[in-house]
């Protein structure tokens, strides 16, 4: 690789040093004899200046046009000037071209183009500053998840993605052709997990989900990131207070970290620093009163979609849990509630500022045959969950779990107005193209 000096390190302190940069032309702007080129690397942008009278004429000539996104390398020296971005410019004395571009197809500011022009060309538009902000607060998030993970003793896990059973429902399940039978894409690693932790105990596992979802909205991808834990001998309420620890530390490691990059999407930082625990806690109960108090035309039995989320999340100015919902609303592995068998032991955690539901967890039913039952009563068969129910066979325990939707906080943390800016190549029931 070349020995290089990255545009973030371009600070007043080195003035009069001489240095190379290796990047990408964010902007070309000619005055005179001199030409202001601003370009762009993985850690920020600098100004370089190319005058004429240093250069000579022919490359000076070259420099004039160079489109955005052509790749250079130059040397020069670096004068402090706080006129330029971060304080400091270049001075160029040898400009290298790699690849001259002369048009490129999405313009300087990427709002001004539309969402669909974006995506067509999502493979070049990824380079782009705020997207690449984007992919670094996700990884710091992720980074953050695994710290707590590790410090707290649970074990990361690598399940299938090539599967035989639905887990949310066969609705959303992609099939595909597995030699001479049939499989399906994970929609969550879960059942696996719950086979994980007879051994490990608190097992965790980062993997894509996919579901087929027919649904357009701005919060649901038929492929996204699932951040998952499962806990033996954990009830409702100890996974919900695993919940709102890691979130925490995951919210408050990268506003640590990444301030920065948040700032370019939301300027106000409040329902982030509020995310410390203990996260507020309302039953399905109490959320359906919240919103019939609010005019929505809502009653209890009901899902909350995304519209009464929405609404709900009004109350809040941080994270929040809603428990004990109805089970004829929830998955088949949902413990019962004992204190009331039209509930199940299920909460989703919410996030502030509209975007609601990014976790949903429950304890699990550990009776067999209270699994088989439920297993029939949502038409399915037990027979393609033979496995699963041997947990319920060998040594069964109390344990809860949960999965946290990644894109789903990368929105909520960025403000972002849909899911699909969240993730490199977004796929949705429109789109599977780059
Ligand atoms: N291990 C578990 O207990 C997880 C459990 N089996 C599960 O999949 N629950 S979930 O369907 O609510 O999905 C969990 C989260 O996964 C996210 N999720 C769920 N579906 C989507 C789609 N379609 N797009 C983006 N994100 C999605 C969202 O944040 C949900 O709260
Ligand atoms: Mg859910």
């Amino acid at each position: 690789m070349i020995e290089k000096t990255y545009c973030e390190e371009v600070k007043p302190e080195l003035d009069g040093q001489k240095v190379r940069l290796a990047g990408w032309v964010y902007s070309n702007m000619r005055v005179g004899k001199k030409i202001f080129l601003w370009i762009r690397d993985s850690t920020g942008i600098v100004q370089t200046v190319i005058a004429k009278n240093v250069v000579g004429d022919e490359v000076f000539e070259k420099a004039k046009k160079l489109g955005r996104e052509s790749s250079v390398i130059v040397e020069g020296i670096v004068k402090a000037d706080e006129r330029a971005p971060g304080g400091a410019e270049v001075h160029v004395e040898k400009l290298e071209v790699i690849q001259a571009v002369s048009e490129f197809p999405i313009p300087e500011n990427p709002e001004q183009a539309s969402p669909e022009l974006l995506l067509d060309y999502r493979h070049l538009h990824i380079r782009t500053p705020k997207v690449s902000a984007i992919m670094k607060v996700k990884e710091t998030l992720i980074m953050a998840a695994r710290d707590w993970l590790l410090k707290n003793g649970w074990h990361e896990v690598f399940p299938p993605i090539l599967v035989t059973g639905a887990v949310e429902g066969g609705a959303t399940l992609f099939k595909l052709k597995y030699f001479d039978k049939y499989a399906y894409l994970s929609q969550s690693a879960q059942l696996y997990l719950e086979a994980a932790i007879f051994g490990l105990e608190k097992v965790w596992s980062l993997t894509p989900s996919f579901r087929a979802e027919k649904s357009r909205t701005r919060r649901h991808l038929t492929e996204f990131w699932h951040l998952e834990l499962e806990g033996a001998w954990m009830d409702l309420w100890d996974i919900m207070k695993v919940e709102e620890e890691l979130v925490s530390y995951m919210v408050q490691r990268t506003l640590e970290l990444r301030k920065k990059e948040i700032e370019m999407f939301r300027d106000d930082l409040t329902t982030l620093k509020n995310t410390e625990p203990p996260f507020p806690r309302i039953s399905y109960d109490e959320a359906i009163e919240i919103l019939q108090s609010k005019g929505v035309n809502i009653e209890w039995g009901d899902d909350m979609g995304a519209d009464e989320e929405r609404v709900l999340t009004e109350e809040f100015d941080r994270p929040f849990f809603v428990y004990g919902y109805p089970k004829h609303i929830k998955a088949f592995y949902m413990k019962e509630d004992p204190q009331d068998p039209r509930k199940v032991l299920a909460a989703d955690m919410l996030a502030p500022e509209g975007y609601g539901e990014i976790i949903g967890g429950s304890e699990r039913e550990d009776n067999y045959d209270k699994l088989v039952q439920r297993i029939i009563e949502e038409g399915m068969d037990p027979k393609d969950y033979e496995w699963y129910l041997d947990l319920r066979k060998y040594g069964s325990v109390p344990h809860s779990g949960f999965g946290l939707g990644v894109e789903r906080l990368v929105a909520w943390v960025l403000k972002l107005d849909h899911i699909r800016w969240a993730t490199l190549f977004p796929r949705t029931p429109a789109r599977i193209y780059p």
